[in-house]
């Protein structure tokens, strides 16, 4: 009459259900992005993005031994480029001694162990605030890659463990691998940003980076002739496959929860890491609803992580490590 499979006994106390469980995160997961900025003793809040800040290099310095007290041992770099350096092909960009580069050496000399990735495109460089070089009304693919390869192999020289490629240009894994060879760097490693879509979710990080597209002649305000359309599934698949046999090391799906189910597949096609990035919308709107007293914040958030690295997700790039860290104690 009644069943004999009870699958509520797994859940009837809090201590079975953490003996059952199957996906723990823990700060080894999380790979921690920094906005860092010019200039003295600033630490700016974006303002769409709530508790989350741009650092000048003395604020970085502080952040990165905390960061790493904490347990986090990876940060994501990106720089805010004054508007005065910026060109249309990033040329500020292979500046040895730009911000990007100052900003390796400052997480480097504060904390030497600190996994330092970087982030490579041409956006908060360019601008017009694309990723490539701008020309007759397009995003050049080959000419932008030649730039991505030097600027990979400059955040190389100046202590970067691994390139971040996030443009989404054709061939640019292949290019930015054998530069590195080339220039000696065998073990500096690639994180490709594979599945990248052209996103909605971007909006807060641009202003963090003040990197938004610029309204030009001829030429899309968006990223869509080059990041991918939020309708397809296999060109996923095809992208990933593609950056792997290029040489990345790690690939990457982006942005999260809008594509768990891709996130999942691709962990199932593929045997190379597979990072997620949580990004600035994602983060924003926790923040918001939570502000407006209609969601509870470290809830939610701890069952977005939960949920991303339940979908297969061996890394997860998030704006929330540090709450999420300072949460699990
Ligand atoms: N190529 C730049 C870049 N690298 C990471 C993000 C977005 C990250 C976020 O929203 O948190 C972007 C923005 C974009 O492609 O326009
Ligand atoms: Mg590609």
């Amino acid at each position: 009459m009644y069943p004999l499979i009870r699958n509520r006994r797994l859940r009837s106390s809090e201590a079975i259900r953490s003996l059952v469980r199957e996906t723990i995160i823990s700060p080894s997961d999380f790979l921690v992005p920094l906005f860092v900025v010019e200039g003295k003793a600033i630490k700016e809040e974006i303002p769409s993005m709530p508790n989350y800040y741009r650092l000048s290099l003395d604020h970085l310095t502080k952040e990165v031994k905390e960061l790493w007290k904490m347990g986090l041992r990876s940060v994501l770099l990106f720089v805010k480029v004054p508007d005065n350096l910026k060109d249309n092909s990033g040329s500020e960009a292979l500046n040895e001694n730009g911000l990007m580069q100052l900003a390796i050496k400052t997480v480097k000399n504060a904390c030497p162990e600190m996994l330092v990735m970087t982030d490579v495109a041409l956006d908060p460089y360019s601008s017009y605030g694309h990723d490539g070089i701008v020309a007759d009304g397009q995003i050049l693919n080959d000419d932008s890659v030649e730039v991505l390869a030097e600027m990979s192999v400059s955040h190389a020289k100046a202590g970067a463990d691994f390139v971040a490629p996030s443009d989404m240009m054709d061939g640019r894994i292949l290019s930015i691998r054998e530069a590195l060879e080339d220039e000696g760097y065998l073990n500096t490693g690639i994180m490709a940003y594979s599945a990248k879509y052209a996103s909605a979710f971007y909006g807060p990080f641009r202003d963090a980076l003040d990197s938004a597209p610029v309204a030009i002649k001829n030429v899309p305000k968006d990223k869509k002739t080059y990041q991918m359309d939020f309708a397809n599934r296999f060109e996923a698949i095809r992208e990933t496959q593609m950056d792997i046999e290029e040489g990345a090391d790690i690939v990457m799906v982006k942005p999260g929860l809008c594509y768990l189910d891709i996130v999942r597949e691709i962990r199932n096609e593929v045997d190379v890491p597979v990072a997620v990035y949580q990004v600035s919308g994602e983060y924003a709107m926790v923040k918001a609803a939570a502000e407006k007293g209609w969601l509870d914040h470290d809830a939610v958030m701890i069952e977005q992580l939960t949920a991303i690295k339940r979908a297969g997700a061996n890394i997860i790039a998030s704006y929330f490590a540090k709450d999420a860290v300072k949460l699990l104690g």
